[in-house]
């Protein structure tokens, strides 16, 4: 499928940053990236081209502002300026809108729902929103055991110092209930469950964006690449099904191995040839990541049984694509989440040496949202 991203934002710039970079060579599934933001820095540290990247809301001192209301605002103001900038590129022939934005700030939080709205208004295709949550550390001073010191906002790894956030969880929170009926589905990313003792979200991020990204790219650049073709393809209309048009919460998994694809016969690795793959071992593999994709770290932590949707996507060298594995892992996922709606798909890589799964779990129920609440309740 062709996905439009937006990042907006600091978090969004540097995430629609990180997916423009995973995008496989041999197989694009992204129409344009875009990045929007009040900060000239931060876009200028994006490698989005320069046409791509569009600054507003300066001189109206609203930018300097970071009280979110008044950002809600502006973001109403300048929704029209931001759709038109999208004109450099080719909005229409995008299957989706991935509108990437770190929820905790003003710009992105402030700009998200009406640059959603006005998309949804514009275009038919689905407007999804890819949020990360803000990390307990940005707003309370005492909630990161691994700090190097009482209210330190500086690791001992890196130096790398942030300046707290202290309504990050009420902008957070603010901003979900906004999106709640305009976005077709929250791709939600929990910073907090991410970062490591000690760290900061500057020291995590480009590890953060890194992994959110190759989730994003696994999930929506299905299908087959460089002339091979998936049995299975997870199309536009496939990823809308499960991911919805009400708002839904979701979750991604991803779970990956590395195989071997070619042998050498003379063991000095001479004469390289594909390697002869035995069924048991392609099964094996694809168990492996199914289980790891839905079992393991997920973006937002969440019980997958909650889900009411579920997606899985197999993908690797082709020969250790095992149909069956396929098959089974996608009743697995069935068995799994709470509704019946699950779908299944395989994508070739004839030049991979890894065997990953994209699990998407929609509609779920998260406690990671509900302590943002009572954070907020809290303050
Ligand atoms: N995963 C991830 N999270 C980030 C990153 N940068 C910031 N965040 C998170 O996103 C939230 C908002 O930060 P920004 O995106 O920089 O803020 P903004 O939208 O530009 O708004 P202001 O800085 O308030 O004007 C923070 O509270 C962090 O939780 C990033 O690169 N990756």
């Amino acid at each position: 499928m062709q996905l439009e991203v937006i990042g907006v934002g600091g978090a969004g710039c540097r995430i629609a940053d990180a997916i423009r970079a995973v995008e496989p060579a041999d197989h694009s599934f992204l129409t344009d990236v875009f990045v929007f933001d009040t900060d000239a820095a931060t876009l200028r540290r994006t490698v989005v081209p320069e046409s791509h990247r569009h600054r507003y809301g300066q001189g109206t001192g609203i930018d300097a502002d970071d009280d979110l209301e008044r950002r809600f605002e502006m973001g109403e103001t300048h929704a029209e300026e931001l759709l038109e900038a999208l004109a450099q590129g080719a909005p229409h022939e995008a299957d989706a809108f991935l509108v990437a934005v770190g929820l905790g700030g003003a710009t992105g939080g402030g700009t998200a729902p009406a640059l959603v709205a006005a998309l949804q208004q514009r275009y038919d295709a689905p407007v999804y929103v890819l949020a990360t949550l803000p990390a307990d550390r940005e707003f309370d001073p005492d909630a990161d055991a691994g700090d190097t010191g009482p209210h330190s906002r500086t690791t001992a790894a890196t130096g790398n110092a942030e300046p707290p956030r202290p309504t990050a969880a009420s902008n957070a929170v603010a901003t979900m209930e906004r999106l709640e009926g305009l976005a077709s589905a929250v791709v939600c990313f929990d910073n907090e469950a991410w970062l490591r003792p000690g760290e900061t979200v500057a020291d995590a991020r480009d590890r953060c964006n890194r992994e959110l990204a190759g989730r994003v790219a696994a999930v929506f650049a299905g299908g087959g690449s460089d002339g091979s073709v998936a049995q299975n393809v997870i199309d536009a209309s496939d990823v809308e099904r499960i991911l919805g048009n009400e708002s839904a919460i979701v979750a991604l998994g991803y779970g990956d191995q590395d195989v071997e694809t070619s042998s050498s016969r003379f063991g000095l690795g001479l004469l390289s040839t594909d390697r002869d793959v035995e069924t048991s071992e392609a099964v094996s593999a694809v168990e492996t990541v199914v289980r790891k994709g839905t079992h393991g770290k997920l973006s937002l932590e969440c019980d997958p049984e909650t889900a009411a949707r579920g997606l899985l996507v197999v993908g690797g060298p082709p020969t250790w694509l095992n149909r069956q594995a396929i098959a089974e892992g996608r009743r697995a996922l069935q068995s799994t989440v709470s509704g019946n709606g699950v779908l299944g798909g395989d994508a070739p890589r004839p030049d991979d040496e890894t065997v990953f799964a994209a699990v998407v779990l929609a509609g779920v129920e998260s406690e990671r949202l509900e302590e943002l609440r009572a954070a907020d309740r809290a303050v």
